[in-house]
């Protein structure tokens, strides 16, 4: 397991020379330690009191502004198969892979899903059902949350009966579901003042490295539960990076999204063009692989491609998600991004065709059904 640290408002070369160790830098890479007491990690005061946490069922941003942080963490057990209960809400493709494989690792686990027969195959497998995000926030010490997009992980998180209402001190809420920087930073505020701690750990890596507990952990927000939750972090995941305040984890996960997508349709454009020029796409994919743009993505995408069969790994409406989060953060910062903006409209398109559920290389038809407009309009008198 690759573990990457960096202390929360403090820049790699100001950890260089203030803090850490020349093995440390640039940056940690070791494995990691799940053995040492977490009591030492957690320098805050504790105080028994509780703010009154409005309970909500619709959700307006502003009303984070009446949640007010409250320094009051209870000293954090260091999760443990066998010892911990967890929480997982959002039993969808990788809500599914994730918690199956913390069964798996020995660990009891409470589940939640809007649509609860997706739960049944991990009742099965041994996953008590909960009625609510608030029971499930309630049973466990630990709740994790896999959910579609920023609305979802609003809802889920502060709905009257959400996932922070059946939060406590010592508990922890660690949201995984791809969502931008404010999103993120409203669930912390929401999730503090009910005195527990919050963690974003987005996910690079599909269905997949899902299934093979090979994801790669984007944290940042409170440090002391990343190192509480480290064992099943390693359990769902090679790697996982500490990247500092909150808002950190959703913005790298959102850089590295939006070059996937952007990479995806230059791949797409790529094949559409060989196959206009009588290029066989098969030798397309193979020189591809050889050379230094090799990408993992085109060599297991590009033969599905190239049939036009998209089972769905990542559905294609949440890349486009993705992408509209990462322009938007752009604009926000000033940064143009006319790539990206480019690929968005090409999965704005594949939407518009339908093919939302599918897998996010379906952007390969809208590819196609701009080869065939022009076709068209070349064929009219
Ligand atoms: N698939 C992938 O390869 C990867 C996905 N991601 C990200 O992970 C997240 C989940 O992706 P994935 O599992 O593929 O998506 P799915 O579409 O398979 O699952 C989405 C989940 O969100 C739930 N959900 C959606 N809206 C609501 C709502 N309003 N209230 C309650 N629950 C809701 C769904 O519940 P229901 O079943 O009832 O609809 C489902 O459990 C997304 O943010 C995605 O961008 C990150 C890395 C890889
Ligand atoms: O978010 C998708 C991924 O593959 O990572």
């Amino acid at each position: 397991m690759t573990l990457a640290i960096r202390p929360q408002g403090v820049a790699p070369a100001a950890l260089a020379s203030r803090m850490a160790p020349s093995s440390m830098l640039p940056r940690l890479q070791s494995s990691c330690d799940t053995s040492r007491s977490l009591r030492s990690s957690v320098p805050t005061p504790f105080t028994s009191a509780i703010p009154h946490v409005p309970r909500r069922r619709t959700f307006n941003a502003l009303d984070c502004r009446s949640y007010r942080p409250l320094i009051c963490h209870a000293t954090l057990t260091e999760a443990a198969p066998g010892k911990t209960v967890l929480g997982f809400v959002g039993i969808g493709i990788m809500g599914l892979a994730m918690t199956r494989n913390l069964l798996k690792a020995g660990f009891e686990v409470v589940v939640w899903n809007r649509n609860s027969q997706k739960c049944e195959p991990l009742e099965q497998e041994g996953a008590r059902v909960a009625a609510s995000p608030r029971e499930v926030a309630a049973t466990a010490t630990y709740t994790f949350a896999m959910l579609s997009d920023p609305e979802a992980a609003l809802d889920v998180a502060l709905r009257e009966d959400g996932v922070v209402a059946g939060l406590a001190p010592g508990k922890g809420y660690i949201d995984v579901s791809t969502v931008d920087a404010e999103t993120s930073r409203n669930i912390a505020a929401a999730v503090r003042a009910a005195g527990a701690t919050f963690l974003e750990a987005p996910v690079s890596g599909s269905k997949g490295p899902a299934e093979q507990g090979k994801l790669i952990f984007l944290t940042a927000g409170d440090q002391e539960l990343f190192t509480a939750v480290a064992a099943p972090l390693d359990v769902m995941g090679k790697a996982k990076f500490y990247l500092g305040a909150e808002g950190a984890g959703a913005n790298m996960k959102l850089v590295v999204n939006m070059v996937m997508g952007s990479m995806m349709t230059s791949f797409a454009e790529g094949l559409a063009l060989a196959n206009k020029v009588g290029l066989r796409q098969q030798d397309v994919i193979e020189v591809v692989g050889l050379g230094a743009i090799a990408a993992p993505m085109f060599a297991l995408k590009g033969p599905t491609m190239a049939g036009r069969t998209y089972n769905s790994a990542f559905p294609l409406k949440h890349q486009q998600k993705d992408m509209r989060l990462a322009l938007a953060l752009g604009d926000e910062v000033e940064q143009p991004l006319p790539m990206a903006a480019a690929a968005n409209a090409l999965y704005i398109a594949a939407r518009r065709q339908g093919l939302g559920d599918m897998d996010f290389s379906a952007v390969m038809e809208a590819v196609a059904a701009q080869q065939q407009a022009v076709v068209d309009e070349k064929g009219q008198p």
